[in-house]
């Protein structure tokens, strides 16, 4: 992104092409022969995700080896990223809603079923049309800038939340934000919770739900999404783009939802797969003094009260739930993998996937100071800031803690008191740096600051 942020900061000229989700797999399962004789899939696709949780329904004896295998070998057929909706695609659609990548470009698969390493003729005519479009942005003196605005940013996030997107992209938005030179009074945690709260899930596309990028390339890809945002009143059309007009006029030959016809892919807001608030929620509390971010994926009437089982690191979580020592009702706690402490903030997909798999996503919250894959789905806090390496409440927790999910009234708390708490605090002693954190990871934990502000560290 043309965004590198010196004094005087950059602002040059560019924008992003994606190369592309993979196609999802098929399980071999599910393939039945037609009348034609060819194979049909049958509807169960397989992806990174899927593989995951996979690993935790074979820890609990729920499928065998072979099943396990048969999920790995089918699990991402060819070249692209991810082809559900995690952090990938996720961010490729905020780029393009953002206005800086050509419409239509995000969903597009970087490779065939046929010739899964050879990248498509459509991708070919994209990188022609990204270089038409970077002179003709120069000859507009377009810079990046004049582009990525706060306003740009609330188009992006409306996208996010109508496709159920990687909580990923509260990181990388507020990132995108600070290195454009937005200032946090203009685009924040709190906005993007305020955006987001008013767009409904209307993409069934996994993690959360059935279909893929690919699939939704198949229907017009993410203009789509945008023309139905835009036509509710839930979109900013006079926001500029790379294609030198503006969001309104891009959609202007897009058709909306109701205009497909018969499709499961995109539901339109009228009608939506989920209503607004139930996706990704900005949460706070005793646990959470500036916030958490917890990612709903359109499930309602979450609410979780359980004791605390306490880990200081995502292997030792994960190894307690595939010995089957988590229980239905606790609240799965790993801290020390924030930005500082891990250091890095790695993604918790081993132990979410593994509780889903295991049966129990529904009935374990997972909270953390660490972030989540796009992957990750079920009853999942992260970001938990102040994390636990700089002293935050969730370092302070024991096991047996009654933690608190309420993401109704957006609250992350411990029914601890006040003084309890500042008492655990006045013992509590920063932990050894993990091994690893030195050089460029120790420069990073010493420079990286909260989550809450985009764990940037200019
Ligand atoms: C799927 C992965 C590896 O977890 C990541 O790429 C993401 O989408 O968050």
């Amino acid at each position: 992104m043309p965004l590198a942020r010196k004094e005087p900061r950059l602002d040059l000229l560019g924008l992003s092409l994606f190369g592309g989700p993979a196609l999802p797999g098929i399980h071999p399962g599910c393939r039945k022969r037609g009348a034609d004789g060819q194979l049909v899939d049958q509807g169960k696709a397989l992806d990174p995700g899927k593989v995951m949780e996979a690993i935790g329904a074979y820890g609990q004896g729920l499928i065998d080896l072979e099943e396990l295998h048969r999920a790995e070998c089918h699990g991402l057929p060819g070249s692209g990223s991810c082809s559900a909706m995690f952090t990938a695609c996720t961010m490729a659609s905020v780029v393009e809603a953002l206005g800086m990548a050509l419409p239509g470009t995000a969903s597009k698969p970087a490779a065939t079923r046929d010739d899964p390493r050879t990248v498509t003729e459509q991708k070919r005519q994209d990188c022609v049309a990204v270089v038409a479009a970077l002179f003709s942005l120069a000859e507009k003196g377009l810079s990046a800038r004049k582009i990525i605005t706060s306003k740009a940013l609330e188009n992006a996030v409306a996208v996010v939340y109508a496709l159920g997107g990687s909580t990923n992209a509260v990181l990388h938005t507020l990132a995108i934000a600070h290195e454009a030179g937005i200032p946090e009074t203009e685009f924040n945690i709190e906005d993007f919770h305020r955006v987001g709260q008013r767009v409904p899930l209307i993409g069934n596309v996994s993690p959360h739900g059935r279909y893929h990028m690919s699939d939704l390339d198949k229907i017009g890809g993410v203009p789509v999404v945008m023309r139905e945002l835009l036509d509710a009143g839930l979109l900013h059309g006079d926001c500029m783009t790379v294609t030198g007009r503006t969001v309104a006029e891009n959609l202007a030959g897009t058709p909306s939802v109701a205009a497909l016809g018969h499709q499961d892919v995109l539901y339109p807001v009228s009608k939506p797969l989920a209503p607004a608030g139930n996706h990704i929620l900005v949460l706070k509390g005793n646990l959470a003094p500036e916030s958490a971010v917890c990612k709903l994926s359109g499930k309602t009437d979450i609410e979780l009260t359980g004791p605390a089982r306490c880990f200081d690191d995502e292997d030792a979580a994960f190894g307690a739930i595939m010995a089957g020592k988590i229980q239905k009702g606790d609240v799965l706690v790993i801290r020390y993998e924030g930005p500082k402490g891990s250091p890095g903030m790695p993604e918790m997909l081993s132990p979410g996937s593994a509780l889903v798999g295991a049966g129990l996503g529904k009935y374990v919250a997972l909270v953390t100071d660490g972030r989540f894959s796009g992957a990750s789905h079920g009853i999942m806090v992260g970001h938990v800031t102040p994390e636990a390496a700089v002293g935050g409440p969730i370092g302070l927790l024991v096991d047996g803690d009654m933690v608190t999910v309420r993401p109704g009234s957006r609250e992350l708390s411990v029914a601890l008191s006040e003084e309890e708490l500042a008492a655990r605090r006045k013992e509590w002693k920063p932990p050894a740096p993990k091994p690893g954190s030195f050089g460029t990871l120790g420069k990073y934990a010493s420079q990286v600051r909260s989550a809450h502000v985009g764990a940037t560290t200019s």
